[in-house]
């Protein structure tokens, strides 16, 4: 803060500018924000036709709450496969390590096991961090068991200072810092998760409050966190919108207003209005080195930002994976369905059984020339998924041909082509099956079953 102008308050105290302007606005009423969440109408989205200048940090990053806020929205995983997916997040997050932390619980026993054996892996990344009741003994707890930093809640909209927490903003602010103290005292670096950020006076309440934490940390030689917390997912990405639903306003405020440093400020996102993933590019994209995640978006109701997501918008923004290898997003998705028995939903991007198959006999025959035109990178090398073209009524002799293909890994000379008389075997009784009422698409089981006796019909030997 040395290098800010300052201004004398009427008791001759110093003020930066900052907390001169921004003072706490200790309302008596709940400010609500009533013209943009009405309640009992669709929230809004207002403008003030502001625009802040893009400020993408040096460096950006990846942090996870897979093990936090994933967690909290389905069965606890077992202590083994949290060890598993925290080996799989490590092989991903690479030697720079993109993937720069996890949060754990400790509040059970077999909590702080899962920690300890992920701890004994040895790891740098992700460095372990915690999720505790903020209190003393909490705080003693995650020093002890040599945690560095730990997250702490400190709810900032008036739904939760008022109607939850029955406190004036005032109140809340100094039972906030006080906590803070606390964790400070114990030398453990605070995490402040500012829940509900979205629907909060920030003016009137974050900065203020981020000011004095700014303070408290450079009092202690500590720095403080600020995880921006989009809640329930109204955040918005456009130019011009009004905050709080601005992310690139909120960042702002925080970098410039209350001067937290761009590897200070996290953002943590939900999918409430299916604006994870952009709203945490635009965090990047605006000031906030890391945006939290969670692998493949579990978390409360329509879930968080998820973490394979942002790890290909890295690339795309960055122009480099930074070593990350991303062939263990496969392994990672294979595990939770064999293994955890979480389906995941067959469209989703980049793990999900059909994110790159197509259907229609159209597309099938564009693929079967070059599968550029209608794969959007070569799957095969980043996730080791071969494009894939889906046996249906519609694949017509292009579709089955790249599904011979594709399945048997054929290359060059060896691929199949639509003139073989084993394509047209096979096309001969998919239409059969289509024309006597099927509705459903085919399974791998029955396609190998009619290509092998199409073989024989043939004398045909597929890849000779
Ligand atoms: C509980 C808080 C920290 C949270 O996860 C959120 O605001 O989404």
């Amino acid at each position: 803060m040395d290098n800010r102008n300052v201004v004398m308050n009427p008791h001759d105290n110093l003020l930066t500018l900052e907390e001169h302007f921004y003072a706490l606005q200790d309302v008596k009423e709940p400010n609500v924000f009533r013209n943009l969440f009405p309640y009992e109408e669709v929230p809004k989205i207002v403008f003030n036709h502001r625009v802040v200048p893009p400020n993408m940090p040096e460096e950006i990053w990846i942090t996870d709450t897979t093990f936090r806020d994933g967690q909290q929205s389905r069965a606890p995983y077992s202590t083994e496969q949290i060890v598993t997916l925290f080996d799989y997040m490590h092989r991903l997050s690479g030697p720079k390590g993109i993937i720069r932390q996890s949060e754990f619980f400790l509040y059970s026993e077999k909590d702080r096991n899962a920690v300890y054996k992920c701890m004994e892996r040895g790891y740098e990344f992700p460095e372990i961090t915690s999720w505790i009741r903020a209190n003393k003994k909490d705080f003693e707890l995650v020093r002890e068991m040599g945690i560095k930093e730990t997250g702490i809640l400190v709810s900032c909209s008036d739904y939760h200072i008022f109607y939850k927490m029955k406190m004036t903003r005032k109140q809340a602010m100094e039972h906030y810092l006080s906590v803070v103290r606390e964790c400070l005292e114990t030398g453990v670096r605070p995490r402040c998760h500012l829940e509900d950020i979205t629907r909060s006076d920030i003016y009137g309440f974050v900065i203020p409050f981020c000011l004095e934490l700014q303070k408290l940390g450079e009092s202690y030689g500590i720095p403080i966190k600020i995880r921006a917390c989009d809640t329930m997912g109204y955040g918005v990405n456009f130019t011009g919108a009004a905050i709080p639903r601005s992310v690139p306003g909120i960042i702002y405020g925080l970098n410039v207003h209350a001067g937290v440093p761009s590897n200070m400020i996290e953002w943590h996102g939900h999918n409430d209005f299916y604006k994870a993933v952009v709203n945490s590019s635009t965090a990047w994209l605006y000031g906030a080195s890391a945006v939290n995640c969670s692998l493949f978006g579990i978390g409360e109701r329509t879930g968080n930002t998820p973490l394979e997501a942002m790890v290909f918008e890295y690339a795309q923004l960055r122009g480099t994976l930074d070593g990350m290898d991303t062939t263990v997003i496969t392994e990672m998705a294979e595990y939770y369905e064999k293994e955890i028995g979480y389906k995941l939903p067959s469209r989703t991007p980049f793990v999900g059984k059909n994110f790159n198959v197509t259907r229609a006999g159209i597309h099938a025959d564009g693929l079967l020339k070059n599968e550029e035109i209608y794969n959007i990178f070569d799957t095969e090398k980043f996730l080791n998924r071969p494009v894939m073209v889906a046996v249906s009524n519609t694949s017509g002799l292009a579709g089955i041909a790249h599904w011979i293909n594709t399945y048997f890994r054929l290359k060059g000379d060896k691929c199949v082509t639509k003139s073989d008389p084993l394509i047209h075997y096979v096309k001969e009784w998919v239409d059969k099956e289509y024309e006597s009422g099927r509705v459903t698409s085919l399974t791998d089981e029955e396609l190998l079953k009619v290509i092998d006796e199409g073989c024989k019909a043939c004398n045909y030997t597929i890849g000779a």
